[in-house]
């Protein structure tokens, strides 16, 4: 599991952490999203130890990261800087760098494997594009075979078929009783991979939850078209409704799509059309995310 609790990073005056409490449950994948200097960046530095907090704690299944015994073997991180020399082939920097981590040759090969770049092992990194360099970051914060995984915006430069395979690998850790922390600036690009998010703003704390919550508490609204809009407007907003219209499509706030159609039929109005809007999973995440 990771917890932070009142975490608070302060640079001179700006706060870029806020006294943080969240946690990311064992067995699930939690994406942490905020928009650009929210403090994500900020928050996972102090959870892999590269940044030491003002003041609260970052913790690593119940322990700070400096206090873990083998802590390559307890965490695996991919953070945004590059990690590689741009001279060595893929295969060469994971080799170097399972000798950090105490792996093996075959487990090197078994990772290339993985995330998809066999072919590609031999050439060199400078060569990759940025969806490369995301899959040998992965591979590399996978070799020590660590149970909690925390990734800074891996989805970036990931073609669909990338996030496929992300989405897959992800799910499988998770699933093997992983945790998986997972940051972005955008909900949608996380929407298919996570099961809960936390959302920061200025580097406090905006929500937390499963993500199936969020959709459950966007409001929904109703798209009415009808033979008589007129009429219609008059009775929903007689039940209690609200409704704006550009003449010929009603859209409804407050009425269940059950009471709008007896309200027509009431009236004895025929209906075209009566839809519930799906919300829009950008819209309710820059709502809660905006400061
Ligand atoms: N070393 C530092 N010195 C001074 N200010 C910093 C430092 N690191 C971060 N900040 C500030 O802290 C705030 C949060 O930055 P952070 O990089 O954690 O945000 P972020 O959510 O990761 O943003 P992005 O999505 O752009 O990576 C920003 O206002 C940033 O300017």
């Amino acid at each position: 599991m990771i917890e932070t609790l009142e975490l608070t990073k302060a640079y001179g005056k700006t706060r870029a952490v806020d006294g943080l409490s969240f946690t990311a449950q064992t067995g699930r994948v939690t994406g942490f999203l905020g928009l650009n200097g929210s403090g994500k960046t900020t928050t996972l530095r102090m959870l892999l130890g590269l940044t030491r907090p003002t003041s609260g704690v970052a913790l690593i299944d119940g322990k700070p990261y400096t206090e873990l015994k083998q802590p390559l073997r307890q965490i695996g991180a991919v953070l945004e800087q590059g990690i590689t020399h741009p001279g060595q082939s893929g295969r060469a920097h994971l080799l170097g760098q399972a000798m950090l981590a105490g792996a093996s040759r075959t487990r090197v090969g078994e990772l290339l494997d993985q995330v998809g770049l066999t072919d590609a092992g031999s050439l060199r990194t400078g060569d990759y594009s940025l969806g490369m360099r995301q899959r040998l970051a992965v591979a590399t914060a996978l070799l020590g075979e660590p149970p909690v995984l925390i990734l800074d915006e891996p989805a970036n430069g990931l073609d669909p078929e990338g996030i496929a395979w992300l989405r897959g690998l992800l799910r499988e850790h998770a699933a093997a009783g992983g945790t998986v922390l997972i940051s972005s600036h955008l909900l949608a690009e996380l929407a298919q991979l996570i099961d809960d998010v936390v959302i920061i703003a200025g580097g406090k704390l905006r929500h937390a939850g499963p993500l199936q919550d969020l959709y459950g508490s966007a409001s929904g609204r109703l798209r009415v078209r009808g033979a008589d809009p007129v009429r219609l407007w008059r009775a929903f907003e007689e039940a209690g409704a609200k409704v704006t219209t550009d003449e010929e499509i009603l859209e409804v706030d407050g009425l269940s799509p059950e009471d709008a159609g007896e309200i027509a039929f009431a009236e004895g109005v025929p209906l075209y059309e009566l839809s519930t809007d799906t919300p829009n999973l950008e819209q309710i995440f820059l709502t809660l995310a905006a400061t």
